[in-house]
């Protein structure tokens, strides 16, 4: 594990997770996407995501016509999302050790095309808490503006094994990936990237 980087008042750790516990989160992560199937959600305006996402936890995040929530039971399924693994909750541990315990870890999977346009995460009630985020897989160009919509932005990319830590002043930035670079990654059977954000929900 190398030391942090700053990217807008994100913190960044370089391959925080070594390759041996991305293959045992990533274990974790199958078992996870086994009790509750990924899907690509539909937008409040009928648009499917690029990504297919699933969570666990007791919350889980949802977007269909009615919008963008969190909601305790998978919407297909209709059963409760499974726990958070040990292994996620280590991450968020080490480093958000002043945080509350987290509620909710929204999985994203990225095939090849998939991306995420520059939004910010702000259906949680306490943004004081952070957002921890985890990268597997393939690696993805990361960008990051201000608070506000069009402002100046930076880009990195991300690789497998890196966490990021969204927090303080960076709490509301606009964020989103641009694309994944496919193939540069041997982890995920198949190709393409995982990205789970730990979050505090209520
Ligand atoms: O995939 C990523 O690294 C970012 C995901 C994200 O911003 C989100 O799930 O809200
Ligand atoms: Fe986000």
């Amino acid at each position: 594990m190398s030391s942090p980087l700053d990217l807008r008042g994100v913190t960044i750790w370089p391959g925080f997770l070594s390759r041996a516990e991305q293959e045992a989160m990533l274990a974790d992560l199958l078992t996870v996407m086994a009790i509750a199937p990924p899907i690509r959600p539909v937008t409040r305006w009928g648009r499917p995501m690029s990504v297919a996402m699933t969570s666990c936890g007791r919350l889980g995040w949802v977007s269909d016509r009615r919008g963008y929530r969190y909601e305790p039971h998978h919407p297909e399924t209709g059963r409760p999302w499974p726990a958070i693994p040990d292994s996620l909750q280590a991450v968020w541990h080490a480093l958000a050790p002043a945080a509350r315990e987290p509620e909710s870890a929204l999985v994203n999977l990225y095939r090849e095309g998939a991306r995420m346009g520059l939004h910010q995460d702000r259906d949680e009630a306490d943004l004081t808490q952070p957002v921890v985020s985890i990268s597997l897989g393939d690696a993805a160009l990361f960008r990051v503006g201000g608070t506000a919509r069009g402002g100046p932005t930076a880009s990195i990319w991300l690789h497998s094994g890196d966490v990021c830590v969204i927090g303080g002043a960076a709490r509301l930035a606009f964020h989103g990936i641009d694309r994944i670079r496919a193939g540069s990654s041997d982890l995920l059977p198949g190709g393409g990237r995982i990205n789970v954000t730990l979050r505090v929900v209520t």
